[in-house]
């Protein structure tokens, strides 16, 4: 077969094959002292252009199972793939956002964003044209120069948005990343993400403690249980992907997915 007819031939049997697939993956902790049991035969595929919410109680190895599928800890048992490839080592080809913004102090907002291209030797111009789009997209043009201090935390969050965005990776990895906002500024916040997420057609998944943010950004919700960490339930609402924020809050397919969410998680462990 020749590169174009199998590159033509390959093609559309990307779409249909998960761009992230975890397999039987458990992860064990161990120390002189002690043994943590994080993660126990959890398995999950992602396909491209979804947006993965996972919400579960705290300390159920959420922050562990984004890290191990970025390949920042290996695991114990079980496999993650990538792109089809098992992931083995940290992986460049993704964007990665936490919950603080881990900006530098001493740089401007631009030059926060362009870090990603230094870091991974991108052209300069195209960086640059690239990060000029994110600014837009995100609503910081006219504070290119500021620096962190300047900004409020939720543009602090966009700055590391774009940051996270600006080598264009297939697969955006965000643990709790507006969890230190506001509560207004955290809706804005996902009223943003949705949009962007439609408008770039970049996979999402998103580690939240919140029932509102997991069920209004996910096009599907993972549900985890208490350490050690499992699958218990995933929600499918089946809102549009674009969704106005006060509307779908009252949408009885967001409702009866929060309202389900909510008792998986009970009570006691939901922040808002
Ligand atoms: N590097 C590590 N060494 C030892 N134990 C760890 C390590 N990383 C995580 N753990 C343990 O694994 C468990 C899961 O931690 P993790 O941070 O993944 O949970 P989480 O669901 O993200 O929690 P939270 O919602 O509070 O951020 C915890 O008991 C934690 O103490």
């Amino acid at each position: 077969m020749t590169t174009a007819a199998a590159l033509e031939a390959s093609g559309p049997a990307v779409d249909t094959e998960p761009i992230i697939e975890v397999s039987n993956l458990s992860m064990r902790f161990r120390s002189k002292r002690s043994e943590t049991l994080a993660l126990d035969d959890v398995s999950l595929s992602v396909m491209p252009g979804e947006f993965v919410t996972i919400a579960g109680p705290s300390g159920c190895g959420k922050s562990t199972l984004l890290k191990i599928i970025a390949g920042l800890t290996l695991v114990t048992d079980g496999e993650v793939r990538l792109y089809g490839e098992r992931v083995t080592r940290p992986q460049r080809e993704i964007g990665f956002a936490f919950q603080r913004s881990a900006l530098l102090e001493w740089r401007g907002v631009r030059k926060n964003i362009l870090l990603q291209a230094e870091m991974r030797g991108m052209d300069r111009r195209h960086a640059e044209e690239r990060a000029e789009h994110l600014i837009e997209l995100t609503g910081l043009t006219g504070f290119e120069k500021a620096l962190p201090h300047e900004l409020s935390g939720g543009m602090q969050q966009r700055v590391a948005l774009c940051r996270a965005l600006l080598h264009e990776p297939r697969v955006l990895l965000m643990d709790e990343p507006f969890g230190a906002l506001d509560a207004l500024t955290r809706e804005q916040m996902n009223i943003e993400m949705n949009r962007i997420w439609r408008e770039t057609g970049t996979t999402v998944v998103l580690v939240t403690h919140s029932v509102p943010e997991a069920v209004f950004l996910g096009s599907r919700i993972v549900v985890m249980s208490p350490r050690p960490g499992r699958i218990v339930e995933t929600l499918v609402p089946g809102l549009p992907d674009e969704r106005e924020y006060s509307t779908t809050l009252t949408d009885p397919r967001f409702t009866t997915a929060a309202e389900r969410l909510r008792d998986l998680l009970g009570a006691s462990h939901v922040a808002e």
